[in-house]
């Protein structure tokens, strides 16, 4: 046994250094690659792990060329008198690019896995690169760099080649473990070897099991934190709609109001397989966003906050340009006024509700901060929950967190994303009432996606139903709902019941896919393609009534709801079977025990008042 320790010293030394600039390094590289999306992303990738891949001895003769006396850095450092090659900062340098692509790809890994809408909505808060970085993503992603750390440390303590390379093997300079192991085998002294190769797995164990057992206490803190009982919801009385008529907008060339007040959007996005081309105006008020998956809705808002670039276009608000195409102007998210709240809420996990609220007000001074955040907890019924985390709160309770996050910078236009959609049927209606009366007193523009109909009807004054990318109806709500245009539109608003149409007269129509003429009340518009009435709006009788678009008809299925029952009619005929009908007609539960049992045919009413007429 030796009692020379200079190895244990050197290879502390070495990759302490090593370590320490790995980790700056590595995670700045990677905080850079996250939000790099140029064309050269693949090379420099390969470029930064190659020296995980390429032999140790292969990375040390590279940067024997760099360093070395003909070496471009070696010349560099020459003019100073200073050689590296053959010192204890070769061995620290050739440990520090082994070790890099280990800390690099662990960090990487660790940013790639925060979810995106948590940095987005950051961004909307106002907060700049540098913040975001410090106070979501790195906080977030601790537990992965701490295991990067560990990894690049263990690299560099067990550095062997490229060490040997650049720095030889001087006993007492730059003779570390793993190379007093190599050479301490060589000259057969076996019991040397062995204390070198403990020391190395001891180091190298100790430090991941530390880490280990710290990201395991790390969870129990989050999960631990501030426990509680969670309160009861309170329902919050009022409601209605915000008090100012709406102003219809037409859907192409939008303009804004001569004020230059409102929203004003006119973008096109082009990404791989869809194409977003939408245009509309919004002024204080609340406006729905209706369309099937994949229509474009959630792009839609993703480029007003500014978390996505349109391809062309512009979008103005209150007379500033957020974006212009033309002329290259595109605001950053965080200088927008503009607020997300998306569908899962995305809030700082890390952070408690009174921080969440707050992190968008640190401009403020810290006595107004908190009175603010003092305001939205009262405003939003979220007192006692100012310490809680995210994960201590019920869905209504998070929701309503998201909402005085994205209030408290007091936005312009307020973005929500399908906010209702993680709630169950109860507690949606119970935050749908308190978002109605948050609306009421909002001064800014409001978007709101929905899939739920009603919920759109309930909240929103106006509607614009997107499909593929497109917006295919602009209106009041009344008007969308009850003189849907086109099929789509119908559709997309609920309407079941659709058929082919052509005029027979001026209030007069056929309906060929269900061998029917029908009246009226409006003139029949040119350009008729087809009829629709809504499955609840379908009159049905057990006896004829005597009235107009009045048809005998049998019953081919029905399928039953907790209050409703939908039947499947064929008009004028027998069915064939449950799939051989033309209209299904929706009736209470009390009607249906009424219906049921009087014989066929029973007779469908088509009310005239309730025909949708619908060109192609
Ligand atoms: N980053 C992206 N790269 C490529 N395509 C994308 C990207 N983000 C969205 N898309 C595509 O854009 C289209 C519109 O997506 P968007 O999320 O706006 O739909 P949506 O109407 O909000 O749908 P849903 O109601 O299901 O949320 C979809 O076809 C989607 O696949």
């Amino acid at each position: 046994m030796t009692a020379d320790l200079s190895p244990l010293w050197i290879s502390l030394k070495t990759a302490g250094l090593a370590t320490i600039a790995t980790f700056f390094t590595g995670l700045a590289t990677a905080y850079w690659m996250l939000g790099y999306r140029g064309r050269w992303k693949s090379v420099i990738e390969g470029i930064l792990v190659a020296p995980l891949i390429l032999p140790p001895t292969v990375v040390g003769f590279l940067l024997l060329l760099l360093f070395g006396k003909n070496g471009p850095l070696g010349q560099l450092t020459a003019q100073f008198d200073f050689t590296i090659i053959f010192t204890w900062y070769a061995a620290a340098i050739a440990a520090t690019v082994v070790a890099f692509p280990l800390m690099y790809k662990t960090a990487l890994g660790a940013f790639e896995q925060v979810d995106s809408r948590l940095l987005q909505v950051a961004q909307t808060l106002g907060a700049s690169r540098g913040r975001i970085f410090w106070r979501v993503l790195l906080p977030l992603s601790v537990p992965g760099i701490l295991a990067g750390t560990t990894l690049a440390f263990a690299r560099a303590l067990g550095e062997f080649g490229a060490t040997l390379m650049l720095a030889g093997n001087i006993p007492g300079q730059t003779q570390t473990m793993p190379m007093a192991i190599y050479f301490a085998v060589e000259a057969g002294a076996m019991n040397e070897a062995w204390l070198w190769t403990s020391v190395i797995m001891i180091t190298s164990l100790s430090g991941i099991i530390a880490v280990n057992l710290w990201q395991k206490h790390y969870e129990r803190k989050i999960q631990n934190s501030s426990p509680g009982a969670v309160e009861a919801y309170e329902p919050v009385n009022g409601g209605g709609q915000r008090g100012k008529s709406p102003q219809v907008v037409p859907l192409v060339k939008p303009e804004l109001a001569d004020s230059g007040q409102g929203l004003l959007v006119d973008i096109e996005k082009q990404l791989p397989n869809f194409t977003l081309n939408t245009a509309f105006t919004a002024c204080q008020e609340t406006l729905g966003l209706l369309g099937g998956s994949g229509s474009g809705k959630s792009m839609t808002l993703r480029c007003i906050a500014g978390v996505e670039t349109p391809t062309r276009g512009r979008i103005i608000l209150n007379g500033q340009t957020l974006f212009d195409a033309k002329k290259q102007i595109n605001l950053p998210a965080h200088q927008r006024k503009v607020s997300l709240v998306f569908q899962n809420y995305a809030l700082f996990p890390h952070m408690s509700v009174a921080h969440n609220i707050a992190f968008g007000l640190q401009h403020l001074p810290k006595p107004l901060r908190s009175q603010k955040v003092r305001q939205l907890l009262t405003g939003l019924k979220l007192q006692g929950l100012s310490d809680r985390y995210p994960h201590q709160l019920s869905g209504g309770q998070q929701q309503r967190v998201a909402l005085a996050r994205a209030l408290a910078t007091e936005p312009e236009v307020l973005l929500l994303d399908e906010p209702f959609s993680a709630l169950d049927t109860y507690l949606r209606s119970q935050v749908e009432r308190q978002l109605i009366e948050i609306l009421s007193t909002y001064s800014g523009v409001a978007l709101f996606v929905t899939h739920n109909l009603e919920e759109a009807y309930r909240v929103c004054e106006k509607l614009m139903v997107m499909s593929g990318g497109r917006a295919i109806a602009f209106d009041s709500k009344h008007r969308i709902f009850e003189h849907p245009q086109t099929v789509r539109v119908a559709q997309l608003t609920g309407c079941k019941n659709f058929s082919r149409a052509v005029a027979v007269g001026t209030n007069a129509l056929e309906a060929t896919d269900w061998g029917v003429t029908l009246q009226a009340v409006e003139a029949v518009p040119n350009g008729l393609a087809d009829v629709g009435i809504r499955a609840h709006q379908i009159a049905l009788t057990p006896h004829d009534p005597g009235l107009n678009n009045t048809f005998p008809c049998w019953l081919a299925l029905a399928s039953e709801t907790p209050h409703r029952m939908t039947l499947f009619l064929k008009l004028n005929a027998t069915p064939t079977d449950g799939r051989d009908y033309h209209v299904q007609a929706e009736v209470f539960k009390e009607k249906w025990q009424t219906l049921k049992d009087y014989p066929f045919p029973w007779y469908v009413r088509f009310d005239p008042l309730r025909l949708i007429l619908m060109v192609g």
